[in-house]
């Protein structure tokens, strides 16, 4: 909200006089646009209404104008001699409604309101009807008022929150509540329109006859997101008149396969919110990027958070990205941020991990953690009932039994290695060797793996859109050509071979069996010229990597850095926050198309971890200077091989296979819903 009290001063007193004259002029256009059943609303309704003042015993005139900028409500003393305007603005309105009064008698700034016509009737009708009394009376009669209540989240800066603000205007120029309902209908229409015309999605959405699809994970957080939504964010839809379908989550993976599979889901959404924690948004997240047309389904929906869960860093990062409130009420402001739906677009990282001769490619939101925080992440998981005090309880236990990792690692920086600060000189990262890791499994058996078909994948054919007009053909001879070809020559397909590993996604399978797509016509081809092809049309498919597949050599001419030694940690963030109380990487920006590797080198004191830990809930915990043991740098891809087989490796808090893991930003690939839009 902007409220702007115009001090008492007699040239702004007579100024507001010059601007009070066309709006009563415009008020009986308003008017005069009801009592003749107009329908087109225009761009300005003004009006003028009292307010009792029931304890002065007087009224309070109010001029009220609603303009595409919000609503301007200007008070005026009787004697004229103190005016004060307040601008509720559009965007933090987030709707109306009109009709018959309410039951519950609703508190707001402007509880009761008259037009003026009516207003002079009235007091030269009852002049005693001033107080609660003569209300209540009026009350008891035939009411024929109109009531538009409209409902704002006024922003204060200082401290940032937003307040519920209601303000209703009652209309009863008319005897007939039919006439008074039409004036009032003809405002709520216009608030609409002004919202359109500001980009509210919600609006827009509504021209579209399309609603929101909301996911809730009734187990998430504390268990309670059922009771939380119906008391929290279920009102707020219904002042904002949001049309939403709620999907009650039974299982998990089910938010997946329902984003995955549900074949009209542009047709039906405007966006998705997910009523959880950061594990359903990331169950969404590769629903989406698991569809035929992923493309599109990133593009035309974009992604809401309602924070129900234990971490809730997206919920938080958004808000921060926005500069929207989020404490104390999380769930209230990131409810107001759905509504307004603005899309801003997100990086998403692509993650390739290997476990056991199996690939995975998927697809994280958040971090990437190897070493202490994923440790005190996952290992504290045993106190969960203790609330948030488990992760200082461990984060203590850690301390005392510090623990350091081997491994490589390596990263594409993404300034360029001169442009770079000086690295830290205890362990200076090194230009990445040519030479080729070692992979696991032979070459025929790395080919089987990635071309033998998973169950799960076959299932899944059932699935396939059918506008895709996808034919599948389960040809074993195919399938054979298929893995030899690839085991090869796979360094001919370098560049998309991990394309085939994709054990997760059905379109691997769609691929690897050999299928035949009458879209591509590949059965004229040879057995290379149809992978060439294959390639190139799951390239439209799948996001295309840049970077080598997990298994194949990085090398210093393409600008890899490694670094080979023992790390306290390597934790790898995307968002400004890891939970809404850990501001993890404070340079991030939803999509600066940058991964903000931070490096804990073993030799690391101990008190300078604490002052770590202690500072990542102010983002006071990375270096200013050069540091031989912490360091921060923004990359575009990295990758980890840790040594040995025991340790954790989380994804957006959740623990994946403990092996090699690699992974590369894409900037803007999906939207999420802000307050700010781009
Ligand atoms: N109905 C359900 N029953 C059990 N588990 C579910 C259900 N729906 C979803 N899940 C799973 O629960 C996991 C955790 O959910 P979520 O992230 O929403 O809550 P959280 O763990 O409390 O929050 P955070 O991730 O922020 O710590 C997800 O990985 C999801 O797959």
């Amino acid at each position: 909200m902007t409220a702007n009290p115009i001090p008492r001063v007699e040239q702004q007193e007579s100024e507001a006089e010059s601007q009070l004259k066309p709006m009563h002029a415009e008020t009986a256009e308003a008017e005069a646009d009801v009592n003749g059943a107009a329908e087109a609303a225009t761009d300005e309704l003004i009006g003028i209404f009292y307010v009792e003042n029931r304890r002065r015993k007087q009224n309070i005139k109010i001029v009220v104008k609603l303009c595409p900028e919000g609503i301007y409500l200007r008070r005026e003393t009787a004697q004229n001699d103190h005016i004060n305007e307040q601008l509720i603005r559009i965007d933090d309105i987030i709707g109306s409604s009109c009709g018959q009064r309410l039951k519950k008698r609703a508190r707001g700034g402007l509880t009761s309101c008259k037009s003026t016509r009516n207003q002079q009737q009235e007091q030269h009708q009852h002049p005693d009807a001033e107080g609660a009394g003569a209300e209540e009376q009026q009350g008891k009669e035939a009411d024929n008022s109109a009531y538009l209540y409209i409902y704002a989240y006024l922003k204060k800066e200082k401290p940032l929150r937003r307040g519920k603000t209601l303000r209703i205007l009652r209309f009863r120029t008319s005897d007939d509540y039919a006439e008074n309902l039409a004036t009032a209908r003809l405002w709520h229409r216009t608030i609409r329109e002004h919202k359109q015309r500001s980009g509210a999605a919600g609006e827009v959405a509504r021209a579209t006859g399309k609603k929101l699809l909301i996911l809730l994970n009734p187990k998430s957080g504390s268990g309670k997101g059922r009771e939380l939504f119906q008391k929290q964010v279920a009102p707020v839809l219904r002042e904002a008149e949001v049309q939403y379908d709620l999907q009650i989550t039974t299982h998990p993976n089910y938010a997946q396969e329902f984003v995955r599979s549900r074949k009209d889901l542009m047709e039906r959404y405007s966006g998705i919110v997910v009523a959880s924690g950061d594990g359903l948004f990331y169950e969404v997240l590769n629903g989406l990027m698991g569809r035929m047309d992923w493309r599109r389904a990133c593009r035309e929906l974009p992604l809401g958070i309602i924070p129900c869960g234990s971490g809730n860093g997206l919920a938080k990062s958004i808000a921060h990205h926005c500069n929207e409130p989020y404490e104390p009420k999380p769930i209230l402001h990131a409810t107001l941020i759905c509504v307004a739906g603005r899309a801003t677009p997100m990086d998403v990282v692509r993650v390739e991990l290997t476990h056991r001769d199996r690939h995975y490619v998927m697809y994280s939101f958040l971090s990437i953690g190897w070493g202490l925080i994923a440790d005190i992440d996952i290992e504290s998981e045993s106190l969960r009932s203790i609330g948030a005090q488990r992760f200082t309880l461990w984060a203590i236990r850690r301390l005392i039994t510090l623990r350091c990792y081997r491994g490589k690692l390596y990263y594409l920086p993404a300034k360029s290695s001169t442009e770079q600060p000086a690295a830290a000189p205890a362990a200076a990262p090194a230009a990445a060797p040519a030479a080729a890791q070692s992979t696991t499994g032979t070459p025929q058996e790395q080919a089987n793996s990635q071309a033998e078909p998973q169950p799960a994948d076959f299932s899944e054919f059932k699935d396939l859109p059918d506008d895709e007009d996808v034919q599948l053909r389960d040809n074993q001879s195919d399938l054979d050509q298929f893995a030899d070809a690839l085991s090869l020559d796979r360094s001919i397909y370098r560049q998309n071979a991990d394309s085939w590993h994709s054990a997760v996604s059905r379109r691997t399978a769609y691929y690897s069996i050999g299928g035949q797509s009458s879209r591509s016509n590949r059965s004229r081809l040879n057995v290379s010229q149809r992978i060439e092809a294959a390639n190139a049309e799951f390239n439209q498919l799948v996001p295309v990597s840049k970077i080598p597949g997990l298994q194949m050599p990085l090398s210093a001419a393409d600008g890899w850095l490694h670094e080979e030694g023992e790390f306290v940690m390597v934790h790898a963030a995307y968002t400004t926050h890891l939970a809404s109380d850990c501001y993890f990487a404070p340079e991030s920006r939803l999509n600066d198309g940058l991964i903000y590797l931070v490096i804990i080198r073993a030799g690391v004191g101990r008190s300078q971890l604490l002052n770590f830990l202690l500072g990542m809930h102010n983002g006071t915990h990375l270096p200013m200077e050069p540091d031989p043991h912490i360091q921060v740098v923004p990359v575009r891809a990295f990758r980890i091989e840790p040594c040995g087989s025991h340790g954790i490796l989380t994804i957006d808090g959740e623990r994946v296979d403990y092996g090699p893991i690699q992974a590369e930003v894409f900037p803007g690939l999906i939207n999420v819903m802000t307050t700010t839009g781009q």
